[in-house]
């Protein structure tokens, strides 16, 4: 190692990220380190708090971080950061694109020109760009079949929007149609409408996106631009009617006071944001330039606008922007009429904002009026709406409730409202009709974009990062949650490119496994006591409480690693926070605490009956159709509300089925500063920024790999130049496996794939600092190559002898072995040919046993003795000739085989019997025969018998008479 790389190191530094530092002593646990930098104390930090520097650490930047030696935070900071003064303002990690936010324009780098040079190149070949991406997903899409999505996040300010467009833009340029008003324009025309209602001035960001959008550009087959559709989430609807002193409302307000022409300002009764509550409070200035300025009539000016002019922008200017919207929308095809009403119902929403409320002295119970100064904004609203004045002014300062008195149906009664509960209920009724307006503008524009049947699409997913502020609400809870899910996601697509890559570069390496933050979604969404569950639970009660509602939300999670108590938190305005009053979630990228004060408000947008009731009756068919669909209401029961919580977590569910349908590119939007200005860093910022990203983790996860990786090319062009020319001939490949054996890196160290070398996490260093070593070293090492080189031949030679050796081998063993396969299948095949045959001879020479059998009676038989015989010689011989035909033919069929066998056994048995017959009939005469001889030899015997009895008695006679 060298000196240099020996000591120095990088240690945490809470404003800079990371320092530079050298290691003065190493502990057992603990090592002191001196920042560089005169005034800086000495540190003693614990070990894994400090990082090795690259060597080449001050001036040499990498495009893909994989190819930095040491990959950690540390380097990781550096490396954008040297990249970032240099107005390189992408880097690679692996395929996820990390962008830094110029604000300023880069020269040429997303002209035309350069989005040619991006066509059809495969990432890495090019600088990174955020069209490098855009064409990756293309051609991923093309060539996989597949529909693509590119999720581009980071927090306010950090760039996405911009990130969107260059991406729709490239997509559209390179694949899009040039002629007419067709898909690609019109998706590229969403934009200025989408921001002109969803954007606004905010504290972080002029022109701050305040909904979340996944915006897909449809292809056909033959992957040319046909269709585009919009899905958005969680508009910022309190900004409506409440912005900080320093943030604005939505910028289509300020376009129409200060660009829309006078006579539709003088329609809809606008002057300057002074004259409207819901503007006024924030700031009340005009983006402008020096040339818009002068196009502003006087009352169209604020108090602030006149003293201290506008504000500036180089993307924003409220005096042309009006007409910038208004035409797109026109190309998007809304008539006149449409855009008027659309107008209508904006300058009505301001107008609302002005209706003021006091104490109605004259009320018993407590109710209050529209005040005296303010009936003309009403008059103006009611108007605007097409609603009847009275109505309305019941409407916002009445309730419609049902009691159980009156029977089963209940009574209605109408309840009248406090002032603060009046004002609440104006502020609902602007909240919901903007909502609804914004709504019906995605909506539209979706109609609008030509819909042909498309086959793939690439979605662009622009949606706020992690957020944690001092005080974080319901909006803060809704927007992490949504973060926790596509962190999973994250870990999950980027562990498995990490894995391909392994598998396609031929490495054999265990799979990686992560931590989880399913516990962290399951505490925010499971249907069995999930917070927002609970949150919809406590809505539901007759006396709902924020208290009531977190007490619930630690009793069910009590214990549960994911959250706490606000007191736990580190920060001291947290442990402020009562038990009851919020609660502390470990988030993948840090805890955060909830205030849950308005949570309950916040996730149910519902308005009074009696509002809704008005609206949906209004005269303006326009704000009728806004409303038309509202499934909100408390006609609807409370019960059955749908809250905003609910909502947003069935859109995200919706979400991240299509973006596990679809194949995924990640893009990392970074802030540079809070100041919003060009060239200037806060590493401190960014590195909390990477780590929210979830990028810190992603090194985390690749360090149980290979996470520096260098292609063969790149470690020969780093190293050749050291090396004599012999060796700096060699092929790429060669050249680098000679390297890594000279060197001597243990072999688990480093794994040699197709086209590129992966080390593990720290060897590439070691590696580097071997290379650069003193001269004698080199020598040495020199040496060691030329040895490696020479043994690598002879053994390349004694292999080559060896492999022909085993060739040859291999062809005698197979010659002698394809004749015994042959054999065998030879045989194989005559035995299925000639089977038929072989069996009908086998079974006609098992016929023979009942010829023999034959040819024994036949001889037996005396009548027709010579008949017999011979038939069942001639038997035998039909046998002969059957098995002969059968033998002698080759194409006998099995059917006559058969044939013949059964007209044998059918002669065979005809013959048997019949024999067998002439043998019973002979059998029978005999026996009769022998009857017949015994009863005469009887006959015969009795006869004799009585012959001589007679003779005796012949005898007796004469004795007698003698
Ligand atoms: N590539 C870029 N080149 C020049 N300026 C840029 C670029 N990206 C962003 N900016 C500047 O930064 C500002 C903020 O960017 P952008 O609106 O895209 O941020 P964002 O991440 O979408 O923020 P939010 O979440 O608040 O909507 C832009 O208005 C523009 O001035």
């Amino acid at each position: 190692m060298s000196k240099r790389m020996e000591q120095v190191v990088w240690v945490p530094d809470p404003n800079e990220g990371f320092v530079l530092a050298t290691i003065v002593d190493l502990g057992m646990d603990e090592v002191t380190v001196q920042p560089v930098g005169a005034s800086k104390a000495r540190l003693n930090l614990p070990l894994d708090r400090i990082y090795t520097a690259d060597p080449h650490f001050d001036d040499k930047d990498v495009d893909d971080n994989c190819s930095l030696m040491h990959l950690n935070e540390a380097t990781l900071l550096n490396n954008v950061k040297i990249r970032y003064s240099k107005d390189k303002i992408y880097t690679y990690v692996a395929n996820i694109l990390i962008s830094v936010n110029p604000y300023i324009e880069i020269k040429n780098l997303y002209s035309t020109d350069v989005m040619t040079k991006y066509k059809g190149k495969s990432l890495g070949v090019l600088p990174p760009h955020i069209f490098a991406i855009a064409d990756k997903s293309f051609r991923d899409m093309k060539v996989l079949k597949q529909s693509q999505s590119v999720i581009v996040s980071g927090e306010s300010g950090a760039g996405k929007t911009e990130s969107t467009k260059h991406l729709l833009r490239y997509l559209c340029y390179q694949w899009g149609s040039s002629n007419g008003p067709t898909a690609d324009q019109k998706i590229l025309d969403a934009n200025p409408v989408l921001e002109a209602f969803g954007n606004a001035k905010t504290t972080r960001n002029n022109n701050s996106s305040r909904f979340g959008k996944f915006m897909e550009v449809h292809f056909d087959n033959s992957c040319c631009v046909v269709g585009g559709y919009i899905s958005h989430y969680l508009l910022e609807k309190s900004r409506v009617c409440i912005q900080s002193s320093e943030e604005r409302n939505y910028h289509v307000f300020y376009l129409l006071c200060a660009g829309a022409p006078p006579d539709i300002r003088s329609k809809l009764t606008l002057a300057n944001p002074d004259d409207f509550n819901y503007l006024r409070k924030g700031c009340t200035q005009y983006f402008t330039n020096s040339q818009t300025t002068k196009n502003l009539e006087n009352n169209q000016k604020s108090q602030l606008q006149n003293k201290q002019g506008g504000l500036k922008d180089p993307m924003l200017d409220d005096v042309k922007g009006f007409s910038t919207m208004d035409e797109a929308l026109s190309r998007l095809g809304l008539s006149n009429k449409e855009r008027c009403d659309i107008y209508t119902i904006v300058a009505a929403v301001l107008h609302l904002g002005n209706i003021e409320f006091e104490e109605n002295i004259e009320s018993t119970k407590g109710g209050c009026k529209v005040t005296e100064q303010t009936e003309h904004s009403l008059s103006i609203v009611a108007n605007l709406l097409s609603v009847n004045v009275d109505e309305l002014r019941q409407a916002l300062i009445t309730k419609v409730m049902m009691t159980n008195r009156g029977g089963l149906k209940g009574t209605v009664i109408m309840v009248p409202l406090k002032q603060y509960e009046a004002n609440n209920a104006r502020d609902a009724l602007a909240k919901a009709t903007y909502g609804k307006l914004f709504d019906h503008i995605v909506h539209r524009i979706n109609t609008s974009i030509p819909s042909k049947a498309s086959s793939y699409y690439i979605g662009v997913l622009d949606i706020a990062g992690f957020e944690y502020f001092t005080v974080n609400s319901f909006e803060q809870f809704c927007i992490n949650y949504c973060n926790e899910k596509l962190q999973q996601f994250f870990n999950e697509r980027i562990l498995k490119e990490e894995q391909m890559l392994y598998e396609r570069e031929g490495l054999a390496v265990k799979k990686i496994e992560f931590v989880d933050n399913q516990d962290c979604i399951d505490l925010i969404e499971s249907k069995n006591g999930g917070i927002f569950n609970l949150l919809d639970e406590e809505s539901k009660l007759p006396k709902q409480s924020s208290e009531h509602f977190t007490t619930e939300v630690h009793k069910r999670w009590q214990g549960h690693f994911r959250l706490a108590l606000a007191r736990a938190s580190k920060l001291k305005a947290h442990r402020e926070i009562r038990d009851d009053e919020g609660f502390m979630v470990r988030h993948f990228a840090g805890a955060v605490c909830y205030q849950t004060a308005q949570f309950i408000d916040k996730n149910n947008d519902a308005l009074h009956a009696n509002l809704e009731g008005l609206v949906q009756e209004s005269n303006n068919p326009f704000l009728q159709s806004l409303f038309a669909s509202s499934t909100l209401g408390a006609n609807k029961g409370k019960l059955n509300f749908i809250s905003v919580g609910s909502k947003f977590k069935s859109q995200l569910a919706e979400l991240m089925e299509k973006l596990r349908s679809t194949g995924t590119n990640f893009v990392r939007c970074i802030k540079p500063n809070d100041k919003m200005v060009d060239h200037l860093i806060d590493g401190g910022s960014i590195l909390s920024q990477l780590q929210c990203s979830g990028m810190t983790s992603v090194l985390e996860l690749m360090q149980q790999g290979f996470p520096s990786r260098a292609p063969f090319q790149q470690l020969y062009d780093m190293y050749k130049q050291r090396l004599p020319p012999k060796l700096a001939q060699l092929d790429s490949r060669i050249f680098s496996k000679a390297l890594f054996r000279a060197v001597g890196v243990n072999e688990g160290d480093y794994k040699f794939g197709v086209s590129k070398v992966f080390f593990r996490p720290g060897k590439f260093a070691e590696f580097d600092a071997i290379m650069h070593s003193d001269p004698e070293n080199l020598k040495e090492m020199i040496e060691k190559v030329q040895k490696y080189l020479t043994t690598l031949h002879w053994k390349q030679s004694q292999w080559c002898a060896l492999c022909v050796v085993k060739l040859k081998n291999k062809i005698l063993y197979r010659r002698e072995n394809l004749i015994t396969i042959q054999k065998n299948v030879r045989m194989h095949l005559s035995k299925v040919k000639h089977r038929p045959r072989y069996m009908g001879i086998k079974k006609i020479n098992s016929l023979k046993t009942i010829l023999k059998e034959m040819e024994t009676l036949a001889g037996q038989i005396k009548t027709d003795n010579a008949l017999c015989i011979s038939n069942a010689q001639e038997l035998r011989s039909e046998f002969d000739s059957a098995i002969k035909k059968i033998r002698n033919n080759e194409n006998i069929k099995a059917a006559e085989i058969n044939d013949v066998y059964n007209s044998l056994v059918k002669a065979a048995n005809t013959q048997m019997d019949s024999l067998r017959k002439k043998a019973d009939a002979e059998r029978s005469a005999e026996a009769e025969r022998q009857r017949l001889a015994k009863l005469q030899m009887e006959m015969e015997r009795v006869k004799a018998a009585k012959n001589k009895e007679e003779q005796a008695k012949l005898e007796d006679e004469e004795i007698k008479k003698q």
